[in-house]
Order: C-alpha cells, then structure tokens, then sequence
C-alpha cells in the first residue's frame, strides 16, 4: 500500500531521513517513534504526498508519488486518513458539520445515520452541536479520529494521537485504533510514548519503528 525504497529527505539542508525503506502491507499496525525533531511527522508526510522524496522511491498504491497528477493526488488522499498534530478544525463549524465537511467538498453523500454513529463510536455524541473551542482535549483527539475516517479510508496515519490528553484517553484512544485494525484498516502511529507502545503490544500485532540519527530502524522487544 505504501512502500518506500532507499528514501532521503531534507528540508534544504543535510538529509532529515536517509536510506530509509519501509513497507506498510494491509492491515498492518505500526507505531513510529524516536525523539522530538527526528523526522517523524516528516515522514508521515512522505506517505501520503504531502511531501516528495529528495531521493529514493515512495510508492502509494502502486504508484510513484512522483508522478502523480493533482486528481491522483486527490484520489490517493481519500484512501489515507490523517490524524494530524495540530488537528486543524474550523473553529465556526460545530463538530458534526466539521466531519461532515470532507463528504461534501468530495461531493459524497452518507447517510445521516452513518455520521451519527461513527459519533456514537467515538463517543461524542454529546458534542455533536459544540465548536471546537469547547471541547477537552481528549474530546478534539477524538473528533480529529473520527474526521480521519470520516472518508472510510484504507490507511490511517495519525500523529501523536494521544499528544496532551490522561493515560486513560490514550488507552480509549488506542482501544479505537485497535478496532479499526481488526476491522482491516492499516495502521502507522507516530509517538513518543513507550507505554502507549507497550500497551498496545499486548492487544495487536505491531511493528516498532524508531528513527535514530536520520535513519529508520526496526526496535526490538526490548520496548
Ligand atoms: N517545513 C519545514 N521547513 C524546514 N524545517 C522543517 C520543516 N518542517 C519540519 N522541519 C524540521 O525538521 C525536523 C523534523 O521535524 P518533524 O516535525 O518531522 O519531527 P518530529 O519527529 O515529528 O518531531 P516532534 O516529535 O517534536 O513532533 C525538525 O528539526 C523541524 O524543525
């Protein structure tokens, strides 16, 4: 699904991520780690085009990124449902126009019914009629979620998805991407928490990957 070769990026300057191949088949679960400033978020943005690779190959559903037309771009973005860091809602919109807004800019109708109960899902059914300035954090973490896979994507890529929020809505938070990989969808996490990892381990099969010294590495068990 998305598949990079020997891929180098830098943002002008030397390489951020160098020689880094990876390969995320369907219905995998992989977390991406490493320190603060490492590339992660970087990276990410390798997998679904939002950035182009120096050097190397990133293939997105058997494509080049390279040679991607702006409709195969658009086309690509709705099998990828982005979790991002700083969520990016419209502060104007309540939370259920804000999820809807991605199936009306694509032209897509889905029942009401279908919105209601991926809120239900997340447990926002409270929220539904709120603006974005009103909700926890743990509430916008979920909002963000259910936005991702709004579109019904194949691949989800969330960015610290449990960023601010306690450790009992990092687990609700993992409890739902876990879910959403029983159910098929292929997961990549980016996080700086070993615990949220652990936890994981214990639920799904997932691959560790750390970056270290702009490099991407498969970690051991020793999380
Ligand atoms: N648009 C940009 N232009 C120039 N440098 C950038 C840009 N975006 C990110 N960087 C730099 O690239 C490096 C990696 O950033 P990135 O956000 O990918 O790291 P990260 O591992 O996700 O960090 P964090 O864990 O803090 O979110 C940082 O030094 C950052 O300042």
């Amino acid at each position: 699904m998305i598949e990079f070769e020997d891929v180098t990026y830098g943002y002008g300057g030397a390489p951020l991520l160098a020689d880094v191949s990876l390969r995320l088949a369907p219905g995998s679960f992989h977390f991406l780690t490493g320190p603060s400033g490492a590339g992660k978020t970087t990276l990410l943005k390798l997998c679904y085009g939002e950035l182009i690779a120096s050097q190397g190959r990133v293939t997105l559903f058997g494509q080049d990124a390279r040679t991607m037309t702006r409709d195969d771009v658009a086309m690509m973005r709705r099998r990828i449902g982005v979790v991002h860091q700083d969520q990016q809602f419209l502060d104007h919109l309540s939370v259920v126009e804000n999820l809807s807004l991605p199936l009306t800019v694509s032209g897509r109708t889905t029942p009401q019914g279908d919105l209601e109960e991926l809120i239900r899902w997340v447990g926002l059914e409270n929220q539904a009629q709120a603006h974005p300035p009103e909700l926890s954090g743990g509430e916008r973490q979920r909002a963000a979620l259910a936005r991702a896979i709004v579109m019904s994507p194949e691949v989800i890529l969330a960015d610290e998805p449990t960023g601010n929020v306690d450790w009992e809505m990092s687990l609700r938070l993992l409890k739902l991407m876990v879910e959403l990989n029983k159910m098929g969808k292929t997961i990549m996490i980016a996080t700086h928490d070993l615990n949220l990892i652990r936890s994981a381990k214990q639920q799904v099969q997932a691959r560790v990957l750390r970056i270290s010294n702009h490099r991407l590495q498969l970690a051991g068990a020793d999380l």
